[in-house]
């Protein structure tokens, strides 16, 4: 391999004793070596981490790279690239054809072909393969693998080479090597435009630059084509759209390939190209609308699903007189007064086939969501929850996340599941499939529908049987999807639903000036946030002065009684010196210190600790524990201590205990401090928020908005008032979509451009239309998030 690293002067010769941590997604190794020859100061064992395609334990190689020093474990070698030692002694290349890597091949035979072909036994063979017929008992086939496999492994090595030759570091190279294989030479030099979509993490920037070392010229119609699908992907998955217009395709397409100096593609040719990877059916546009095809088809197809739901027979005969008898019980038995609204939601929700309920903090969407619960079952004669089978319970409460439906769950009494269990989106769902569930239900309630996805939303609608009722409930001011889309908000302006918004605030009554602050910031007031009050303050600190303030603020709570459940620290950003990784470490030095008496390990950057308050990172919806959900490290056991043969992190999420071993650390991080966006679906009592300029790039209204709702008993903010004010008058980007039209079209009789657009697109197959992508620049589809 070429070791054209600026690093070159460092390097590390030995054999890899023991994979201590393996990331399978992003390769991360962290490898104990035992140091054979080196220029560093390294002797005897040391640790080497580093991004390695493949790397096996008793095996040999040459890391370059530097010197790092580990906030724990002191010096280091953090290696940039590595190569594999062919063996150079007698021994070496007995111990390595007898290893794993060639199948079969028992310490007599390795003994007897390095006896006949001698210490270079490994170059003889790779030259000619004849070479092995001179050992004896060797068999065709053995003779055969034992070739392959060493041609494969130069093969490799010539791969690696090439990959660093171009500018790509060991991790991103061992994820192409991963996805491509031995076509890796190949595809580099014949379509490098196809890294752009096929890798995570490759921009089209660095394909473009293969692609001109690869002699591609800059006009080439390949190189357009990539630049406008990039460019569709891209503006949709980070600014959640659903579509771009074709004018933004054409400006930004033109931005992205030419230059000032040299115009490459002409708007006209961009143009043509649009209908040419349409003709492809890798976009679909419409009414000069561009779309990647899922977008387009579960927006167009949502529409439909909901047209199909409203306009099904009613099966029932529930009238309002009947509803209002309802409303009266409940009233006397929640002793509780309805308003007009909340008496208005629970008509709607029983006598329409879908509406939607939507409201801020506190104006009782929980109370009237119990109160459906309650009316629907004095209705409709239900027997007990607990008197019907597993399943057979006509109403189904869900929520996009596994948080929230815990906490619907919670406060409905009546249990509560995620969307993607409702409907059997399994991990092991491909991301571009289809979901046909068997589902029934007679109700079913949606909580959180704020952070529910276009792609999400068609999935679950698909599956809703006609019969079913419909209520979706949230708060159309918080937070959109992570996904694209707006789907909450475009069937509340589509006025085709009955949509009852709650405005009257109750939970203020008790004191609460936060669930104000909360209001009047949703209504523009003009609010002056250094205002004292018994539950919310405001402490101006520079940023610099953040991480110490927060130390303060959490020492005192603690003082006060409270513990780490209690208190959330939430940030928007995770680098810095206020943002969520710094927080991070100094709220576990006060909330959960180092200790003799508890276990720890480390991982990466971080230290896990017994005691440790955790946040898991991606779905396990076999354990049903889900991205967001937090947890507290009960205990650590590490290898060959008591017995343990492998580091184990046992978590509790509220009882359900979950083991983890160090390869699946990558899927825990501390939650002391955590973003905006994890948290919401969740409360805590005290909610610490800076803000500071340095946020700026990510602060915005619903994000403050959504922030400061979290708090129940005490809201701090800290950092700089006209940081937050700025925030307030930043709205974020609009994102662009279809679906309230196309409900409106598919409502309004006469859908005939609507149904002009299904003709055009007949020829797309279900198939073709469902490609969920992965999120550029992040190894994991929207899903893994929900
Ligand atoms: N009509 C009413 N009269 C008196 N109190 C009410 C009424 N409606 C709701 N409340 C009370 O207001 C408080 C907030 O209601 P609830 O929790 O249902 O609101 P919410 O919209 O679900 O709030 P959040 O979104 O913050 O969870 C509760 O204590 C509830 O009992």
């Amino acid at each position: 391999m070429s070791q054209s690293s600026i690093y070159d002067d460092l390097y590390l010769t030995g054999e890899v004793e023991r994979v201590i941590f393996l990331s399978e997604k992003t390769r991360f190794h962290v490898l104990k070596v035992l140091v054979d020859e080196t220029n560093t100061k390294f002797t005897g064992e040391t640790i080497v981490t580093g991004y390695f395609h493949d790397v096996s334990e008793s095996e040999t190689y040459r890391f370059t790279g530097k010197v790092t020093e580990h906030q724990r474990y002191g010096e280091q070698f953090s290696a940039v690239s590595f190569k594999h030692e062919m063996p150079k002694t007698n021994t070496g290349v007995i111990n390595y054809l007898s290893s794993d890597v060639f199948h079969g091949i028992g310490r007599k035979t390795a003994e007897r072909i390095v006896d006949t072909l001698g210490t270079n036994a490994l170059e003889i063979i790779a030259d000619n393969k004849n070479a092995l017929k001179e050992v004896e008992g060797l068999s065709k086939s053995k003779i055969e693998m034992i070739y392959h496999t060493i041609l494969e492994n130069q093969k490799t090595e010539r791969i690696m080479i090439r990959l660093n030759d171009i500018g790509f570091g060991a991790s991103m190279s061992a994820r192409i090597i991963k996805y491509y294989g031995e076509d890796t030479l190949r595809i580099l030099e014949e379509s490098p435009y196809s890294l752009v979509t096929d890798i995570d993490g490759v921009g089209f920037k660095t394909a473009d630059k293969i692609a001109v070392q690869s002699g591609i010229e800059l006009n080439e119609i390949r190189r357009l084509y990539a630049g406008i699908l990039y460019i569709v992907d891209d503006v949709t998955m980070s600014e959640g759209h659903t579509f771009l217009h074709i004018n933004d395709v054409i400006m930004k397409v033109d931005e992205l390939l030419n230059t000032p100096q040299l115009v490459y593609f002409s708007d006209e040719q961009i143009k043509e190209a649009v209908s040419d990877i349409e003709a492809e059916e890798k976009i679909v546009v419409v009414d000069n609308h561009v779309y990647l095809p899922t977008l387009f088809y579960s927006e167009y197809k949502a529409a439909d699903e909901i047209f199909r739901l409203v306009n099904h027979p009613e099966e029932d005969d529930i009238t309002d007189e009947n509803v209002d008898t309802a409303v009266e019980e409940l009233e006397s038995l929640f002793k509780i007064e309805y308003n007009t609204r909340q008496k208005s939601a629970i008509h709607h929700a029983l006598n329409e086939k879908v509406s939607i309920i939507t409201g801020g903090p506190g104006t009782g969407k929980t109370t009237i969501v119990k109160g459906i619960i309650n009316a629907y079952h004095e209705l409709f004669d239900l027997k007990d929850m607990d008197d019907y089978e597993e399943d057979e319970y006509p109403i189904k409460l869900i929520a996009p996340t596994g948080r929230a439906s815990k906490r619907l769950g919670e406060t409905s009494g009546i249990g509560a599941s995620t969307i993607h269990r409702l409907i059997g989106w399994g991990q092991d769902t491909e991301k571009d499939e289809l979901i046909d569930a068997e589902l029934d239900a007679d109700l079913i309630i949606i909580d959180e529908m704020s952070m529910v996805d276009t792609w999400l939303f068609y999935q679950f609608l698909r599956n809703v049987p006609s019969h079913t009722k419909l209520v979706f409930v949230g708060d159309k001011d918080q937070l959109p999807s992570v996904g694209p889309g707006t789907v909450f908000k475009d069937l509340i302006e589509s006025d085709v639903l009955k949509v009852t918004e709650l405005d009257t605030i109750y939970r203020q009554g008790e004191g609460s000036s936060i669930i104000r602050l909360a209001h009047e910031i949703k209504e523009g007031t003009q609010i002056d946030i250094t205002e004292k009050h018994r539950d919310r303050s405001f402490i101006p600190a520079r940023v610099d002065q953040i991480a110490e303030l927060i130390d303060n603020i959490v020492q005192r709570a603690v003082k006060k009684g409270y513990d780490m459940r209690d208190i959330q620290v939430l940030a928007p950003i995770y680098r810095g010196n206020a943002g969520i990784i710094k927080l991070n470490q100094i709220l576990q030095n006060i909330l959960n210190p180092e200790n003799d008496e508890k276990n720890e390990l480390v991982s990466g950057e971080t230290i896990f600790r017994e005691g440790d308050k955790v946040i898991q990172l991606v779905n396990r919806r076999e354990d049903n524990v889900f991205n967001g959900d937090g947890g507290i490290i009960e205990s650590i056991f590490l290898k060959d201590e008591n017995g343990a043969e492998k580091d184990m992190v046992n978590v509790d999420y509220d009882g359900i205990h979950i083991t983890y071993e160090r390869k699946d650390l990558m899927e825990l991080s501390h939650a002391y401090c955590t973003s905006i966006h994890k948290a919401q679906g969740s409360e805590y009592p005290i909610v610490i928020m800076p803000v500071v300029n340095s946020y700026r790039r990510m602060l915005i209204k619903n994000i403050v908005y959504t922030g400061i709702t979290r708090a129940k008993e005490s809201l701090i903010i800290c950092g700089d008032q006209n940081a937050f004010y700025d925030a307030l008058s930043r709205e974020g980007i609009k994102r662009d979509t279809t679906l309230k039209q196309f409900l409106r079209d598919k409502f309004q009789v006469e859908r005939e451009s609507a149904d002009d657009i299904l003709s055009r697109i007949e020829h797309l197959t279900e198939a073709v239309m469902f490609k969920i992508p992965a999120m550029i620049g992040v190894d994991k589809t929207p899903y893994d998030f929900n």
